[in-house]
C-alpha cells in the first residue's frame, strides 16, 4: 500500500506487467514530483512505452500501485477514470492526428469528449490552444498540409487543450532529425513552464533528456535501476547506469563520426 505524498503528482510502486511469457515490467517504481519533467530512459524493447501506457491507464498492470494525486488508479470507478482522462493527456509517438480533420477539429476533439461545453466555448478554447502554439493561422489546414514540427506542435496543442495537470510523452522525437529533436525538447520545456503541467517523457535521446529534465529514471529488466537528478545520473557508479552511459557515449561518437563523413571501423574487425 502506497502512502500518498503531497509533493508527488504520481507515485508508482511495484508495477508488474507480462504478455504471455514475456515479463516486461517486474516491479517498476517511479516518483513524479508536481510541476517537474521526469524522463524515463532505457534500451529499446525494455518496456518504456508499456510503462507509460500503464501510467496513462491505457494498459492495466497485473499488479502494483499507481497513485495519481494521492488516489490509487486501481480503485477508480468509471466516473473518476473519466476525471483522470481530463486531467491527464498522452502525446503519442506518431502524433495520432486525424488526417481527415482540420487542425481546429483535431484540437477540439478532446474537449468534445471530456467536457460539457457549448460549441462556441469549444471553438474559442481550441483557437486559444492553437494561438498558444503559434498555429492559429493554420486552423483550417489538414495535418498533411503542415510541416513535421508543426504537426508535433498541433499534437501538443491537442494534448494541452483540456488544461491537463499531467502530460505523458511517448518518444516525442521519434523520426525527427537532430535539429527538430532539439526543437521538441525546447518546446516541451517552454510550454511546461508556461502551463505548469507535470510531464513524464519516454525517450532514447539521452543527452537532450539530461539537459531538459528535472529528474531522470533508467528502466532495465523491468525495474527502475536509477531515479534521480541528471547530475546524479552523470556520476552514478551503478553498473547498469555506467553501462548504459558508456553505450550512449559510444553511439553518440559513432553518429557524430558518420555525420562528419569519417569511415568507421567494421563491426567485425
Ligand atoms: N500489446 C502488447 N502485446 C504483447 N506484447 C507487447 C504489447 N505491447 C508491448 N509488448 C512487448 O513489450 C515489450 C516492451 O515493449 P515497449 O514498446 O514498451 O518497449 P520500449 O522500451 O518502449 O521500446 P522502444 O524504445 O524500442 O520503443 C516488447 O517485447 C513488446 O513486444
Amino acid at each position: 500500500m502506497v502512502t500518498p505524498s503531497q509533493n508527488l503528482l504520481l507515485q508508482v510502486q511495484g508495477v508488474h506487467k507480462r504478455f504471455g511469457d514475456n515479463v516486461v515490467l517486474a516491479g517498476a517504481d517511479l516518483d513524479v514530483p508536481r510541476g517537474s519533467v521526469v524522463t524515463v530512459m532505457g534500451r529499446s524493447g525494455t518496456g518504456k512505452s508499456v510503462f507509460l501506457k500503464c501510467l496513462a491507464d491505457v494498459i492495466r498492470p497485473d499488479s502494483g500501485s499507481i497513485c495519481f494525486d494521492g488516489r490509487p488508479l486501481e480503485t477508480r470507478d468509471a466516473k473518476t477514470r473519466m476525471e483522470f482522462r481530463r486531467r491527464c493527456s498522452f502525446l503519442f509517438q506518431s502524433n495520432a492526428l486525424f488526417d481527415s480533420l482540420t487542425a481546429l477539429e483535431n484540437v477540439a476533439l478532446p474537449l468534445e469528449q471530456t467536457l460539457d461545453l457549448s460549441d462556441k466555448e469549444i471553438r474559442e478554447r481550441s483557437l486559444e490552444a492553437l494561438r498558444q502554439l503559434e498555429l492559429e493561422a493554420h486552423h483550417d489546414r489538414y495535418p498533411s498540409q503542415l510541416s513535421g514540427g508543426m504537426q508535433k506542435r498541433l499534437a501538443l496543442a491537442r494534448a494541452i487543450v483540456t488544461r491537463p495537470e499531467l502530460v505523458l510523452f511517448d518518444e516525442p522525437t521519434a523520426g525527427l532529425d537532430p535539429l527538430r529533436r532539439n526543437a521538441v525538447f525546447v518546446m516541451i520545456a517552454k510550454y511546461q513552464r508556461q502551463f505548469g503541467f507535470t510531464a513524464v517523457v519516454v525517450t532514447h535521446d539521452v543527452p537532450e533528456a539530461l539537459i531538459s529534465s528535472d529528474r531522470v529514471a533508467l528502466l532495465d529488466q523491468g525495474r527502475m535501476h536509477f531515479q534521480g537528478t541528471p547530475a546524479e545520473f552523470r556520476v552514478s557508479s551503478d553498473p547498469v547506469v555506467t553501462s548504459f552511459r558508456d553505450n550512449t557515449t559510444a553511439l553518440s561518437a559513432s553518429l557524430t563520426a558518420i555525420r562528419s563523413g569519417e569511415t568507421l571501423p567494421s563491426q567485425d574487425s
